[in-house]
C-alpha cells in the first residue's frame, strides 16, 4: 500500500530539537528588552513632546501595531528569519494585552466617566511583559506540549486530504456555483430580519405614519420570504451535489477494489471493505459537503449581522466577540480528545458488525454446537467495549458544554450590565437593543456551527483518509496480457514453480520446484496428502497468485500473456466450495458471460446430467437459488458449479474435488466431457 500522503514529512527533524531550551529563553530575554526600550522610547517621546496622552484608544492600537511590526522583525534577525511559534506568540501577547486591557477599560467605565487612556506607572509597564511570559510557559507546558510539531504535520495532512476531497466536486462545478450563489442569497435576506423586526417594535412605541408601518411590515415579509425560498433551493441543490458525489465514489472504490489482487481480500475482510464502500464514503461526502455549506452560510452570516451589530452597538458587539476565541480555544482542546475517541468508537463498530455478520452467517455451525451462548457472551463482551468508549466520549463532551455553558453564561450578565448603562445614558433605543438580541443568538449559533462544522471535517479526516488509501492502492499482481489465440490446443506445463502465500512465512512454501505437464485432451490427476498443495496448483492456474518463482505455461506462453477474459474462458474452474450468487439458477449458469444463448445453457446442463434436476424445479432454469444459493442442495450447487464451468466450452477445465457431493452419473458425465481436466482430490 502507498505511504499516506504526506507522511514523509515525518521524517523531518524538528527545529525545536536544534535549538535548545536556553537558546529559547535567551531570546525570549532579548524580545522582552527590546519591548521595554520601545515602550520607554515611546513614554518619553511623549514626555519629550509634552503630549498628555497618546491619542486615546486609536492611538494605543497604532502603538501596539507599530511595535508588533518592530518586535517581528528583531525576532526574525535573532532566529535567521524564522523565529519559533512559540516567539511569534510571545511578541503578539506583548503587542495586544496593552490595547485589549484599554478596550476593556474604556467599555467598562460609568459613561458618565471620560476615559483617560494608558497611566505611565512602573507597576502597569512591569504587568504586560510578566502576563506574556507566563501565558506563553503556561500554553507550551500544558496545553500546546510537545505533540504540537507532529500535531502541526496532522493538520497539513489533514488540509492536504480535505483539498483532495474537494476535488471530487469538480464534475458538479456547475450545481456548485448555482447553490453558493443561492445560499448567499438566503443568507443576506436572514441577515436582515432582525434588524426589520427591531424597527417594527420601535415604530410600535410611537404614533407612526400608517404607510411607513405597512412599507415596514412588507420590507419584513420580503426579506422572510426570501430567506425561506434561497434556504429551500439551497438545501435541495446541496444534497442533489452530495447524492451525485457518493455515486462517484462508491463507482471509483467500487471499481479500484475489483482490481485488487486475492491476497487483498484475504487481508480485509468483506464487512470492513463494505463498511468503507458505504457507511464511510456516504460519511466523507455528507461530512465534507454539508459542512462546506454551513461554513459559508455561517461565515457569509456572521460577516453581514457583526455590520449590523457595530451599527447598533459597538460596545455590545465587543463583549458578544470575546467569547468566540475563549469558545474557540476550549473548542481546539475538546476536538483534540474527541478525534481520538471517535476512531476508537468507528473501530468497535465495524468490529461489532463483522462479528454480528460472522455469527449469523454460521448460525448453521453455531447450533450444531449448542455455541449461542458462548457466542451471546463474545457479542456482549464487544458491545461492552465500545458502550465504554462511548460512556468517556459522553463524558468529555458534558464536561464541554458545562464550561462552554458557564462562559457564555458569564458573558450575558457583563452584557446586560452594559445594556443598561447605554440605555439610560439615551446611547441605544429599545428597539435596537430587542434587534440586538435577536442577533447575538443566531451570531454565536454560527460561530458554533463554524467550530463544529471545524471539528466534524476534522473527524472525518481518519475515515478519508482510509478511503483515499483503498483508491490509491496499486493491486500487487502483473497486468494482462493481450493474447487471445483463436486455437488453443489446451497443454499445460508448470516449470520449477515455487510459490508461498502472502500471509505464509517465507520459509513455508505451499509449492516448491513443482515441475508438472498436462498434455492436451487427456485427463490428469493430482494426488496428495491433505496440505500438499493440489488447490494451490489450481489456484495458480487460475491466476489468483504469482508464483514467486519458475513459469506456468499454456502452450508455451506464460499465463499473464493471455488475455484475462480469454483465460478464464479457456480454462474453467470448478471449485471445492462453489460459490453462488442470488438470483435465477440461470443466472448463475451464465455467469460472467455476455451473450450466452438459452440453447448453450441447457445444451451445458445435458451434459452434467443435469437437466432432469432443472426442469423438475418449480420454475425451471428461472427458480431462485436463494442467498449464496443456500436453497440448493450441495450437491446441485456443485452442478450448477459444473453448468457454469461447462457453458464457457474450455480447452481445460479445473475440478478440484468439484464431483464429491455429485451422483456416479454425473462424475462420469463430466470426466467425459471435458477436453483436458485437472482433477484434484480424487
Ligand atoms: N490462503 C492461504 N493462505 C496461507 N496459506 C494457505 C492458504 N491456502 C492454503 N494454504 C496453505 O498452503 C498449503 C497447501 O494448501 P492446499 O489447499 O493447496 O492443499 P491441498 O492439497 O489442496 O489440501 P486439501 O486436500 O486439504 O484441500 C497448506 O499448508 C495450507 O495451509
Amino acid at each position: 500500500m502507498r505511504t499516506r500522503p504526506g507522511s514523509e514529512e515525518h521524517t523531518m527533524q524538528p527545529v525545536r530539537s536544534t535549538r535548545t531550551m536556553g537558546e529559547l529563553a535567551a531570546r525570549g530575554l532579548f524580545i522582552l528588552i527590546f519591548d521595554a526600550v520601545l515602550s520607554a522610547g515611546l513614554w518619553a517621546g511623549l514626555v519629550l513632546l509634552k503630549c498628555s496622552g497618546c491619542g486615546g484608544l486609536p492611538g494605543v492600537w497604532a502603538f501596539a501595531a507599530v511595535k508588533w511590526a518592530f518586535l517581528h522583525v528583531f525576532a526574525s534577525t535573532l532566529t535567521d528569519g524564522k523565529p519559533e511559534v512559540v516567539l511569534r506568540r510571545l511578541v503578539a501577547i506583548l503587542c495586544l494585552l496593552s490595547p485589549v486591557f484599554e478596550s476593556g477599560r474604556l467599555l467598562v467605565r460609568p459613561p458618565s466617566q471620560p476615559y483617560t487612556g494608558p497611566s505611565p506607572d512602573l507597576g502597569t509597564l512591569l504587568l504586560g511583559p510578566v502576563s506574556a511570559v507566563l501565558a506563553c510557559v503556561v500554553w507550551e507546558k500544558y496545553l500546546c506540549g510537545d505533540s504540537k510539531l507532529a500535531g502541526d504535520d496532522d493538520k497539513r495532512n489533514a488540509r492536504r486530504l480535505l483539498v483532495r476531497m474537494l476535488k471530487y466536486f469538480k464534475p458538479d462545478t456547475f450545481y456548485l456555483i448555482a447553490a453558493f450563489c443561492v445560499l448567499i442569497l438566503a443568507v443576506i435576506c436572514d441577515a436582515f430580519i432582525p434588524l426589520y423586526q427591531g424597527k417594527v417594535i420601535d415604530m410600535l412605541r410611537g404614533q407612526p405614519l400608517q404607510t411607513s408601518f405597512g412599507y415596514a411590515i412588507g420590507q419584513l415579509a420580503l426579506v422572510s420570504l426570501g430567506s425561506s425560498l434561497f434556504s429551500g433551493l439551497r438545501g435541495g441543490i446541496f444534497m442533489c451535489t452530495l447524492a451525485r458525489l457518493n455515486k462517484r465514489l462508491k463507482h471509483l472504490l467500487f471499481h479500484t477494489l475489483m482490481q485488487q489482487e486475492v491476497h487483498f481480500f484475504e487481508e480485509n475482510n468483506p464487512g470492513r471493505l463494505s463498511s468503507r464502500l458505504h457507511s464511510d464514503v456516504d460519511r466523507m461526502g455528507r461530512t465534507v459537503a454539508l459542512n462546506a455549506n454551513a461554513l459559508v452560510r455561517s461565515s457569509v452570516k456572521s460577516c453581514l449581522m457583526l455590520a449590523v451589530m457595530l451599527g447598533l452597538s459597538w460596545e455590545l458587539t465587543v463583549l458578544t466577540c470575546i467569547e468566540m476565541p475563549l469558545l474557540a480555544i476550549m473548542q481546539n482542546k475538546y476536538i483534540a480528545v474527541s478525534q481520538e475517541l471517535k476512531e476508537q468508537i468507528q473501530d468497535c463498530q465495524a468490529r461489532n458488525k463483522e462479528l454480528a455478520l460472522q455469527i449469523i452467517g454460521g448460525i448453521r455451525t453455531v447450533r450444531s454446537f449448542r455455541a449461542e451462548k458462548d457466542e451471546m457472551r463474545r457479542y456482549n463482551e464487544a458491545l461492552d467495549q465500545l458502550c465504554a468508549v462511548k460512556t468517556r466520549a459522553d463524558i468529555y463532551s458534558s464536561i464541554f458544554t458545562l464550561i462552554r455553558r458557564l462562559v457564555s453564561l458569564g458573558i450575558k450578565v457583563v452584557m446586560l450590565v452594559q445594556a443598561r448603562a447605554l440605555i439610560s445614558s439615551g446611547h441605544l433605543s429599545l428597539g435596537s437593543l430587542v434587534s440586538f438580541f435577536l442577533y447575538q443568538k443566531p451570531m454565536s449559533n454560527n460561530l458554533k456551527e463554524i467550530m463544529y462544522c471545524f471539528s466534524e471535517t476534522m473527524s472525518t479526516v481518519g475515515v478519508i483518509s482510509k478511503v483515499f488509501s483503498y483508491l490509491d492502492r496499486v493491486p500487487k499482481w502483473k497486468n494482462e496480457g493481450q493474447l487471445a489465440p483463436e486455437e488453443l490446443e489446451g497443454s499445460i506445463v508448470f516449470q520449477n514453480v515455487t510459490f508461498t502465500y502472502p500471509s505464509a512465512p517465507e520459509d513455508k512454501p505451499a509449492l516448491k520446484s513443482v515441475s508438472l505437464a498436462l498434455r492436451p485432451g487427456k485427463m490428469t490427476a493430482l494426488v496428495g496428502p491433505s496440505g500438499s498443495g493440489k488447490t494451490t496448483c489450481v489456484s495458480l492456474l487460475k491466476r489468483l497468485y504469482e508464483p514467486q518463482e519458475g513459469h506456468i505455461l499454456l502452450d508455451g506462453e506464460p499465463l499473464h500473456r493471455y488475455e484475462h477474459q480469454y483465460l478464464h474462458q479457456k480454462m474453467a474452474l470448478v471449485s471445492q466450495n462453489p460459490v453462488l450468487f442470488s438470483g435465477s439458477l440461470r443466472y448463475n449458469m451464465e455467469y460472467g458471460l455476455k451473450d450466452c444463448s438459452m440453447e448453450k445453457v441447457e445444451e451445458a446442463a445435458k451434459k452434467a446430467n443435469a437437466d432432469k434436476f432443472i426442469c423438475e424445479m418449480e420454475n425451471g432454469y428461472d427458480t431462485d437459488v436463494g442467498e449464496c444459493g443456500g436453497a440448493l442442495s450441495e450437491g446441485r450447487r456443485q452442478c450448477v458449479a459444473i453448468i457454469r464451468a461447462l457453458v464457457r466450452e474450455p480447452r481445460v477445465i479445473l475440478l478440484d474435488e468439484a464431483t464429491s457431493r455429485v451422483d456416479v452419473e454425473v462424475q462420469h458425465a463430466v470426466s467425459e466431457v471435458s477436453p483436458a481436466p485437472l482433477i484434484t482430490h480424487i
